[in-house]
C-alpha cells in the first residue's frame, strides 16, 4: 500500500465536445489523500466539483492524468472490482419506492454475491451493522417510498458502507437535509474516516460544516485552479473569501462567516459581551450598522446590562433610553434618527 489511498496525478477534468474540442473544467493538479481521512470539496456553483468526483469514481475519464485508488488506475478497474474498493452516493434521487429500507442496503452487497445474487449469512451481518453505524434501525423495515429526505440519505449511505469500500465519495450528502441532519450527516461521515479508517471525500455547499470537519479542503473556484489545504490555512491566505466573493456577501475572517455586505452603513459603538452582546451586534450588521467595539465622539452607542442583565441602554447625542428586547432596541434606533443605510 502507498502512503496515499487515493493518488491524482495531473489529473484534469471536463467534457469533450462534439467537435472533439475540450472543454476543461478543472485544471491539472496532484494530490494525495491518506487513509482515514475527511475531504470536503467546496467551490461555487458550476465550478465542476460533481465533473471532478464523477471522474475520480471512474464514471468518466480524466481528461489528462491519472487517478489511482491504493496505487490501481481507477478508470481502468473493472466494475466489479471498483465496487468492492469504492462506492459513491449520488445526490439524484432515486425511485425505488417498494423497496424496503433493509433490501436497499442489501444492494450494497452485490459486487460480494456468487451470480444467484443470494445473501449469505455473513452478507446480512454487514447489512445489519451498515444500517446500526448510521443509526437507521427504524428504517430497516419501511418502504423507501415513504421516507423523508434525510431518512433516505442514511439509507443511501447505509448502501455504500455495505459495501465495505476502502473509499466513499459523496456529492452534496447534506443537501435537502435540515441544519441538525446536516451535523448529524457530518459527524457520522467523519467518524466513520476517522474511527472506521476509511477515507471520505464529499462535495458540499455547507461551508461553515466543512470548515470545522473536514480534514483537508479541496477549494474549486471558477478558475479551475485547484487550492487545497487545511481549512484554516486557506481561511488565512485569502483564498477562500476569494473564491466566493460577491458583491452582495462577504465572509467575515474574524467568525467564520458570511455576512451580508452593505455599502454606506452608519456607525454605531456597542459595548457588552457575552450572548446578548453577539446577538445585539447580529441584528445590528443584519440591519447594515458598522459595529465598533470602542465608543468614539458623535456616535451613537449602545451598553448591554446597564440596568440589570438583558437590558440596553441607547445613547444618541444627548437622548438616553433603555429597554429589554433587540425588537425594541431596533425601533428605538430607527425613532432616534439612526439609519442603518
Ligand atoms: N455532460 C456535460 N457536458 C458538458 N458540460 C457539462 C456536462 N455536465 C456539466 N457540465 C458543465 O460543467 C460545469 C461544471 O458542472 P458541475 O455540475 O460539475 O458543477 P458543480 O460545481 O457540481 O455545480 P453545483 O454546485 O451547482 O452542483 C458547468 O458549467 C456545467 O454546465
Amino acid at each position: 500500500m502507498t502512503e496515499f489511498l487515493l493518488q491524482l496525478d495531473q489529473v484534469s477534468a471536463g467534457y469533450v465536445q462534439r467537435g472533439k474540442s475540450q472543454q476543461v473544467i478543472v485544471k491539472p493538479f496532484t494530490e494525495g489523500v491518506p487513509a482515514g481521512k475527511l475531504v470536503c470539496l467546496i467551490g461555487p456553483n458550476g465550478a465542476g466539483k460533481s465533473t471532478l468526483l464523477r471522474t475520480i469514481a471512474g464514471m468518466q475519464a480524466p481528461l489528462s492524468g491519472r487517478v489511482l485508488l491504493d496505487g490501481q488506475d481507477i478508470y481502468q478497474m473493472n466494475p466489479a472490482d471498483r465496487a468492492k474498493r469504492l462506492s459513491v452516493v449520488l445526490t439524484q434521487k432515486m425511485e425505488v419506492g417498494l423497496f424496503t429500507g433493509y433490501s436497499l442496503v442489501a444492494m450494497g452487497r452485490h459486487p460480494y454475491t456468487a451470480w444467484s445474487g443470494q445473501l449469505r449469512e455473513q452478507d446480512h451481518q454487514v447489512v445489519r451493522q451498515a444500517i446500526r453505524m448510521v443509526g437507521a434501525e427504524n428504517l430497516a423495515d419501511r418502504a423507501f417510498s415513504t421516507m423523508s429526505d434525510g431518512e433516505r440519505q442514511k439509507i443511501m449511505i447505509a448502501r455504500a458502507l455495505a459495501q465495505e469500500p476502502d473509499m466513499l465519495i459523496l456529492d452534496e450528502p447534506t443537501a435537502f437535509l435540515d441544519l441538525p441532519r446536516r451535523v448529524e450527516c457530518m459527524v457520522l461521515l467523519r467518524n466513520l474516516a476517522h474511527q472506521m479508517g476509511r477515507t471520505i471525500l464529499l462535495s458540499t455547499h455547507d461551508l461553515d460544516l466543512a470548515l470545522r470537519c473536514a480534514d483537508h479542503i479541496w477549494l474549486l473556484p471558477y478558475s479551475g485552479h485547484m487550492r487545497v489545504g487545511l481549512p484554516e490555512d486557506l481561511v488565512l491566505n485569502g483564498a477562500f473569501e476569494a473564491a466566493f466573493h460577491s458583491a452582495n456577501v462577504a465572509f467575515d475572517i474574524e467568525t467564520g462567516a458570511f455576512k451580508t455586505q452593505s455599502v454606506g452603513h452608519e456607525r454605531i459603538a456597542l459595548e457588552g459581551e457575552g450572548i446578548q452582546y453577539t446577538w445585539v451586534r447580529h441584528a445590528l450588521e443584519r440591519e447594515g450598522y458598522a459595529v465598533l467595539s470602542k465608543r468614539a465622539a458623535g456616535i451613537p452607542i449602545i451598553r448591554l446590562g446597564v440596568h440589570g442583565t438583558d437590558t440596553w441602554q441607547l445613547t444618541i447625542g444627548t437622548e438616553t433610553c433603555h429597554g429589554e428586547t433587540i425588537d425594541a432596541l431596533m425601533t428605538a434606533l430607527v425613532q432616534g434618527r439612526v439609519p442603518a443605510l
